[in-house]
């Protein structure tokens, strides 16, 4: 072999990526980050804390160690900077849920080539059912992926001194935004339109955070529940949109700006490709995962956004980092 010959290093850590998948999984599981970050330094403490044997906590921190989550040092174990903000249970920002979320799907990737043969779900598989009990295991786990829109959405929108504003949140799910900007502004207002069982999780959710007061719930499908006229000053679509078909999300972008007040705006956070579909590169992946459960969802383009917005009469729209997602304001 020259110098000039790729090696097939690379190309063997893709092949077995889903090692990552398995080991931040079965981590999480046990609460693994969780004991190291309380103190637990050896595979014989992981075992004792987290009830397991030896040999698996032994097996689980090489793993750990190899995908860089977790390093050793004087023969202790313990979580990278990285590791200990987002995967130790219990902190807002906590994505443990969603690894291990993300473990019990891996099986359903069998099914990829036949899914990109047909160019669709096999029978079953969509989740774009009323009601879907899919939503139920989903919906708390992925709370932690929308904070950091959440959480810009506070600066952008000056959300903390904009007085008693009224908020919909359109398929809320966990009501993590209606957590945040309520806690954010105690005057403000919010409503969460979703499937029964997933406002009864949020009403839950969001009593945690201590808001529960001003937060209530409208049950149904977003397709055919009227939003009102001039009612909100902020509505929100987060991670929706990625569902919908182009006809679904002008239809509804066009109701929610009705909905909206003079002057209101609309935030839609999602996971958004660039034009030419070369980047960002989560967003590019999240498109298979559209293919896989839904007959007609993707990873829409920003262009895409930009066309819906304005043909549902919106003039000012802007794109906000929101990793891993992007916020769109349109007024
Ligand atoms: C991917 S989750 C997003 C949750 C939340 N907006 C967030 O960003 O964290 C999708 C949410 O939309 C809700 N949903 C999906 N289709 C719906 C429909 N047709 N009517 C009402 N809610 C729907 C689901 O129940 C779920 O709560």
């Amino acid at each position: 072999m020259t110098n000039n010959q790729p090696a097939p290093d690379g190309v063997m850590r893709l092949i077995n990526g889903y090692w990552n998948t398995g080991v931040i999984g079965a981590a999480a599981t046990h609460a693994v980050f969780t004991h190291l970050d309380n103190g637990a330094g050896t595979a014989a403490e992981v075992a004792a804390r987290a009830q397991i044997s030896e040999r698996g906590a032994q097996g689980l921190l090489d793993g750990l160690v190899s995908v860089e989550l977790v390093v050793l040092q004087d023969g202790r174990y313990r979580n990278t900077p990285e590791a200990a903000a987002f995967l130790v249970e219990g902190k807002p920002a906590s994505l443990a849920g969603f690894a291990k979320l993300k473990l019990q799907h891996t099986g359903s990737l069998i099914d990829l080539p036949e899914v990109v043969r047909i160019g669709g779900p096999l029978a079953g598989g969509e989740t774009e059912v009323a009601d879907n009990p899919h939503w139920e295991g989903i919906v708390p786990a992925i709370a932690a992926v929308s904070v950091p829109a959440a959480d810009a959405g506070v600066e952008a929108l000056g959300i903390a001194d904009a007085g008693e504003i009224s908020i919909l949140d359109v398929g809320g799910g966990s009501g993590i935004y209606s957590s945040i900007w309520l806690k954010a502004n105690p005057a403000a207002r919010a409503v969460q339109l979703d499937w029964e069982p997933i406002n009864a999780i949020a009403r839950r959710l969001v009593a945690e955070h201590g808001v529960g007061d001003r937060f209530t719930t409208l049950n149904g499908d977003f397709h055919t529940t009227d939003f009102g006229t001039g009612e909100y000053d902020i509505a929100v679509y987060s991670h929706i949109a990625h569902q919908e078909n182009a006809e679904s999300n002008i239809e509804v972008f066009t109701r929610l700006r009705k909905a909206l007040k003079p002057g209101g705006a609309l935030v839609v956070a999602d996971y958004i490709v660039d034009d030419d579909r070369s980047a960002p590169a989560f967003p590019l992946l999240f498109a298979l995962e559209m293919l896989l459960k839904s007959q007609e969802g993707g990873t829409w383009r920003r262009s895409d956004y930009h066309d819906w917005l304005t043909k549902a009469g919106f003039e000012d729209v802007s794109f906000h980092a929101a990793p891993p997602a992007t916020m769109v304001i349109a007024r």
